[in-house]
């Protein structure tokens, strides 16, 4: 088995049916509207941010949320991943009642916790979210910027992206990176490739969630190729919100050829009916790709990851005493 790792997974959509249902329980509320035999209900990017919003709204502890960080890197270890990064969003924990700091030492607390069991070594990407607004987005790069949580190392932008622009989170940005945050933000995913352009011009971020529809255009995909901005490609994610019509029809295999750092994440593992493990299963059954081309595209995630230098050799070592 390739080892694995994972730079893009939203922790509350990381938060498998069962485990909505039971907090659902919990918290006196009735899932039927989104969660209907065993499986997430949506149709749209709009209806699965709306059972995304759902499910988020029912972990309102901290214990809920060291719970779940725990539970999904303890499951993404048993699929062999070595490091996982996950994005927490401060606005879905206020919405939840609970602050930012609660939130993140909770969700750092239980990836503790998923460390201790298996060895996987976790980090956070505080993320402001689109559809929320501009000063949300401020207000949570200031949060990262000075929460100092050892595991806080990214911040990003996610949500919406066919809302906002992104010249108008140049400053939220310019206060992550300051604080010395890895950087990436969510492009090309519901939009075409020039919201990837956009991105990189204001933004300069090292990588970019998604950004597969780069590939509409061959100068775009040369520049990213060029200046070495890795993608983190979620293809299970992609065919289910319909980016492309099939795993036949997904770029990532012309991003390869085309000799840009491309990366495999989950997403929203349970709304997209996948996993880490099924991401690297999709890349073997529908790109071709054996276990060492695999394995080196976890080492292109564990290079890219936001993360200090000792652990990052460490993982690094992890995945040359492996294929030995
Ligand atoms: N796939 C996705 N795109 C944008 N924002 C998200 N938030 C959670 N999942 C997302
Ligand atoms: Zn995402």
């Amino acid at each position: 088995m390739p080892l694995k790792a994972e730079l893009h997974c939203h922790i509350e959509g990381a938060a498998a049916p069962e485990l909505v249902v039971r907090q659902a329980q919990k918290y006196g509320k009735d899932v039927s509207p989104f969660i209907q035999n065993g499986s997430f209900v949506w149709n749209d990017f709009t209806s699965f941010l709306a059972a995304y919003d759902f499910a988020a709204d029912l972990f309102r502890t901290e214990e809920d949320y060291a719970r779940l960080s725990e539970h999904y890197l303890t499951s993404l270890a048993r699929d062999g991943a070595i490091y996982s990064e996950v994005f927490t969003s401060p606005d879905h924990a206020i919405k939840a009642g609970l602050s930012p700091k609660a939130y993140t030492d909770a969700l750092g607390e239980g990836m503790l916790r998923a460390k201790a069991k298996t060895g996987i070594e976790g980090r956070m990407i505080v993320t402001g979210v689109r559809h929320v607004g501009v000063e949300s987005i401020e207000a949570a790069a200031r949060f990262a910027a000075r929460c100092n949580h050892p595991l806080v190392t990214g911040f990003g932008v996610a949500g919406d992206e066919r809302m906002g622009e992104f010249e108008d989170y140049v400053r939220a940005f310019e206060i992550a990176r300051e604080a010395g945050l890895g950087i990436t933000i969510h492009a090309g995913e519901l939009l075409g490739w020039e919201s990837v352009a956009q991105a990189l011009d204001h933004i300069k971020p090292s990588r970019i969630g998604h950004g597969v529809r780069a590939i509409e255009n061959p100068d775009l995909v040369k520049r990213i190729a060029d200046e070495g901005i890795v993608l983190e490609v979620c293809p299970g994610s992609n065919i289910a919100l319909k980016v492309f019509d099939s795993f036949a029809d997904h770029p990532f295999p012309k991003f390869r050829a085309a000799g840009c750092k491309v990366t495999l994440s989950s997403d929203d593992p349970p709304y997209f009916w996948t996993s880490l493990k099924r991401e690297y299963d999709i890349a073997t059954e529908h790109f071709g790709m054996d276990d060492k081309a695999l394995m080196a595209t976890t080492r292109t995630a564990i290079e890219a990851a936001f993360v200090d230098r000792k652990t990052k050799a460490a993982l690094l070592a992890r995945l040359d005493g492996h294929k030995r």
